[in-house]
């Protein structure tokens, strides 16, 4: 890691003139997007705009073909498991949980990053050893009491209702004591009480001090949450600001209300989601 500047004032995230490419596709042009200390920044546009492989220019699971990414000022490395010791975290659109761990060991196994007992210590199982495993033990508890989890830590993964699912994503995710939390359409399949609450849970994660930057379709969620919206369409940032300023604007109505190319064949989803 290259560390360029320290300065407090510096955004915590830093994407400059990001460009992913898959062969002759450029599926992200030139991408600028800063996330600043407890801002909620939502990342919009229609299905394969983009958002998710930007998310992945950001977390190393993608090296851009072009541009750079920084977080507290130091340049990321493209390996997903240096990005997280290095502050970030994220949840995935299609949820990737251990199915067969039970809630507790899900968000134990997120912890991992930040615990510093090493495979020695582990195999010998002396005091330090489980010192350490009962410390991560509570921060585990604490998490789900926050994600509102904890009568369910004994259960499977699996036998969790899809929306509690989501949310132990989240809770996994927190437990590597993120500074910023990259949520992939986090309401996704969500009834509207779920949804709800997830809302309040990232409301309660920027109060924690954990900035968001929060990719969704759900267009309430998005402009009851966010401090900054930025909207991809076609790879391309067509615009950002306040919720206001994005909402009003032409493009981002005309870009929503779809053409053939921004709604790609057998895509009949209604790209506003519940806006209406
Ligand atoms: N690994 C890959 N190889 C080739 N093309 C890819 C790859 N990943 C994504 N793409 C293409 O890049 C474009 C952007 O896809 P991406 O999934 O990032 O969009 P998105 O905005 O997240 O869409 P959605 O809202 O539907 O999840 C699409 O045309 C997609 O087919």
């Amino acid at each position: 890691m290259t560390t360029t500047s320290d300065a407090p004032a510096a955004p915590l995230l830093a994407a400059t003139g990001v460009t992913m490419r898959f062969g002759g596709l450029t599926a992200v042009r030139a991408v600028d997007l800063t996330v600043h200390p407890h801002q909620i920044v939502g990342l919009i546009g229609p299905n394969g705009a983009g958002k998710t492989t930007f998310f992945n220019c950001l977390t190393g699971l993608y090296t851009p073909t072009e541009g750079t990414v920084t977080y507290r000022g130091t340049r990321l490395p493209p390996k997903p498991h240096l990005v997280t010791t290095a502050g970030i975290a994220r949840t995935f659109q299609n949820i990737r949980l251990f199915a067969n761990m039970t809630v507790l060991e899900n968000v134990l196994v997120g912890r991992h990053t930040r615990t510093k007992e090493g495979l020695l210590a582990a195999l010998l199982r002396g005091p330090r050893f489980h010192r350490a495993e009962k410390t991560s033990e509570e921060r585990a508890m604490e998490l789900l009491e926050f994600t509102g989890l904890a009568n369910k830590r004994h259960h499977l993964a699996r036998n969790l209702p899809y929306g509690e699912q989501r949310k132990l994503e989240i809770a996994r995710a927190l437990a590597s004591e993120p500074g910023l939390l990259l949520l992939d359409e986090p309401t996704a399949g969500m009834n509207p009480h779920e949804t709800r609450t997830t809302e309040q849970l990232v409301l309660a994660i920027r109060e924690k001090g954990t900035a968001v930057l929060v990719i969704e379709h759900d267009m309430r969620f998005i402009f009851n949450l966010c401090d900054h919206v930025a909207v991809l369409v076609q790879g391309q940032k067509l615009v950002e600001g306040t919720p206001d300023t994005v909402q009003s604007d032409e493009r981002v109505i005309a870009a929503y209300l779809g053409t053939p190319l921004e709604n790609p064949p057998g895509d009949d989803t209604d790209p506003t989601g519940d806006a209406t």
